[in-house]
């Protein structure tokens, strides 16, 4: 039945509930069926960011669930911009971000009898496997609901991505029960409810730190998402245990931290005897805990809302399940009234392997700056100087090097103020999280990518000059994947290399928004505090010698070598 009093249709009471949950933005690309529904979504307050591809789109939802503790919606039309959404919502599920995901469909009984429907696919069941929850809406008496469970969902327990599937019909369709037959509308209470650890594991944690003799904390991404700063400070503060930020958890305790165990990650790990794992995996990232990179009598404690995370890798020595804040809340105190103390010996024994890895750091980045060869070092130095100057400032960042070297030179000195390529370590994330940084803190926003991952979803410069958003993006130009000396026959290009003369800054140009050039350490250091205070959208294309960069950045061991010399 096509809605005649609009406020009944199940587009409206969709717009309503998010409303009544405080959700009032919208990221996505629209078209058939959803073009209407966007609409009325402004019409309604809401404000909708249009965006030029839904992975981006679709990945500005996942940061703002990130960054806000909500989750962001994102909206696209049937199969192939649900389809172009879908990887978008599946590295934001795996990546622990809250978000919802809703995509106009087919009607359900033209799918299942196959008829052929205008850009007809199962999305509900296509969705499954790549989300937390896919839910289907084919009643606009059930919208309220469908919100709720769809927000309940996405950030409760472990977060992640939620798949909202609402045909074209349920959008126009009034809810002509009465009000009392249905739920209408309504704000969730607790959606993220504490889960608090049992005093039992408290004390079992308690008592395998109290007697380490090299403990070491490791903090990742769910200690930002659960906003634990608070917490591990004082934790860290008082027992002078190191701790090593995994990438977006950089800024919860200050990167120039006495404490930070960071410039001797290797010795760190290696030799910790305890180790405390906050709100991360002990998967790829780190070595899935096994030795040699990990000292193989060490002990876990590990901090997880996931009680499934638990063993993924080894075993667990003091599991303890619950929100992370809740946990730290027992925990901390609990350790603090030990008097527990990290031995100095052991922090001696970290604090001579950073200075000496510190100085080689400091060596290699006074070299950028007068290398003949302009490279990674000299480019970053006067980001990483702003960084120090402006800690309220976000970055986003992707590439290999670009990605590994910029992480290991910008210090972070606030949380949740770096985002980048996650778990699964993807290209084309940078410039919806940008906009996601921009538009949810009203931040100057810095996107540090190297010249390949700009490519994966640079035409949302468009979106991001249309918006006139203060992002600065930094396109580090190599002239390839990894570097520019790619080539593997003669005169040929390589499967790695691009054009290391290219003037993607000109892009920004073509969109109103401001371009910079740069191909030396001076112009760079005159250049880039001016790209980000103007507060316009810009691109600063920064030129560094083809050769610069190895193969896969730090991780290159995962890269399997072909011997292809006989060729
Ligand atoms: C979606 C996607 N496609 C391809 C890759 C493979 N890949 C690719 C294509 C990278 C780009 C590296 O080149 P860059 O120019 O962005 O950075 P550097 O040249 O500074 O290393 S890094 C990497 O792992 C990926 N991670 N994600
Ligand atoms: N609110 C929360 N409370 C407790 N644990 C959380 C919370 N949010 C996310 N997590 C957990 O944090 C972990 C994040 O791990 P991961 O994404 O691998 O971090 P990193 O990549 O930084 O090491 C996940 O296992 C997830 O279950
Ligand atoms: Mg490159």
């Amino acid at each position: 039945m096509v809605g005649n009093s609009l406020t009944k249709t199940g587009a409206n009471l969709l717009i309503e509930a998010l409303q009544k949950n405080n959700i009032n933005r919208m990221y996505g690309i629209v078209g058939i069926p959803v073009t209407d529904l966007a609409r009325l979504a402004e019409l309604r307050g809401m404000k909708y960011y249009g965006f030029r591809r839904e992975d981006s789109a679709v990945n500005a939802a996942a940061a703002t669930g990130y960054l806000t503790q909500k989750p962001g919606v994102a909206l696209t039309v049937s199969a192939p911009g649900f389809l172009n959404g879908l990887t978008a919502l599946a590295q934001a599920t795996k990546n622990c971000f809250p978000l919802i995901m809703i995509s106009g469909s087919s009607e359900r009984h033209i799918i299942d009898l196959s008829q052929g429907d205008y850009e007809g696919l199962d999305q509900y069941n296509a969705a499954k496997p790549f989300c937390k929850k896919a839910y289907r809406v084919d009643r606009a008496e059930d919208m309220g609901l469908a919100v709720a469970r769809a927000i309940r969902t996405a950030v409760s327990g472990r977060p992640g991505g939620v798949y909202l599937d609402i045909p074209a019909d349920t959008i126009v369709q009034e809810d002509d029960t009465s009000d009392q037959a249905n739920l209408g509308v309504y704000k969730l209470v607790d959606p993220a409810p504490k889960q608090i650890p049992n005093d039992e594991a408290i004390s079992r944690a308690v008592d395998l730190i109290k007697n380490a003799k090299k403990p070491l904390i490791i903090l990742g991404k769910g200690a930002a998402y659960d906003r634990t700063e608070k917490q591990v400070q004082q934790l860290v503060a008082k027992t002078n245990i190191p701790f090593l930020p995994m990438s977006m958890a950089k800024g919860l305790i200050p990167d120039d931290s006495p404490h930070s165990a960071a410039a001797a990650r290797s010795l760190s790990l290696r030799n910790a005897d305890v180790v405390i794992v906050i709100g991360a995996r002990l998967n790829w990232m780190l070595s899935y805990g096994n030795a040699p990179q990990f000292n193989p009598h060490a002990k876990f404690v590990q901090l997880d809302i996931d009680a499934t995370q638990f063993d993924s890798s080894q075993p667990i020595s003091a599991p303890l399940q619950g929100d992370l804040k809740s946990i730290l809340d027992k925990l901390v105190p609990a350790l603090l009234a030990t008097g527990y103390q990290a031995p100095e010996t052991w922090l001696e024994q970290i604090a001579q392997d950073t200075e000496k890895n510190d100085k080689k750091f400091a060596q290699r980045i006074a070299n950028g700056k007068v290398a003949q060869k302009f490279g990674y070092y000299g480019a970053i130095a006067p980001i990483a100087e702003y960084f120090q100057q402006h800690p309220d400032t976000y970055l986003v960042s992707e590439g290999a090097n670009t990605l590994d070297i910029g992480r290991d030179m910008i210090g972070m000195q606030l949380p949740r103020h770096r985002l980048d390529t996650g778990t699964w370590g993807v290209m084309g994330v940078g410039l919806g999280y940008a906009i996601a940084a921009a538009v949810e803190t009203g931040k100057h926003v810095v996107a540090l990518d190297g010249d390949s991952a700009f490519g994966f979803d640079g035409m949302e410069i468009e979106t991001i000059c249309r918006y006139k958003l203060p992002i600065t993006v930094v396109i580090i130009n190599n002239g390839g994947i990894y570097n520019g000396i790619g080539q593997v026959v003669p005169n040929q290009l390589g499967p790695t290399t691009l054009d290391p003369t290219a003037r993607y800054d000109l892009m920004a140009k073509a969109f109103g928004g401001d371009n910079y050039f740069v191909s030396n350490y001076d112009e760079m250091k005159n250049t880039f505090a001016r790209a980000v205070d103007s507060g316009r959208p810009n691109i600063i294309n920064v030129q560094i010698a083809p050769s610069m960069g190895k193969e896969s950045g730090h991780i290159g061991n995962l890269n399997p070598k072909l011997n292809l010399r006989p060729l």
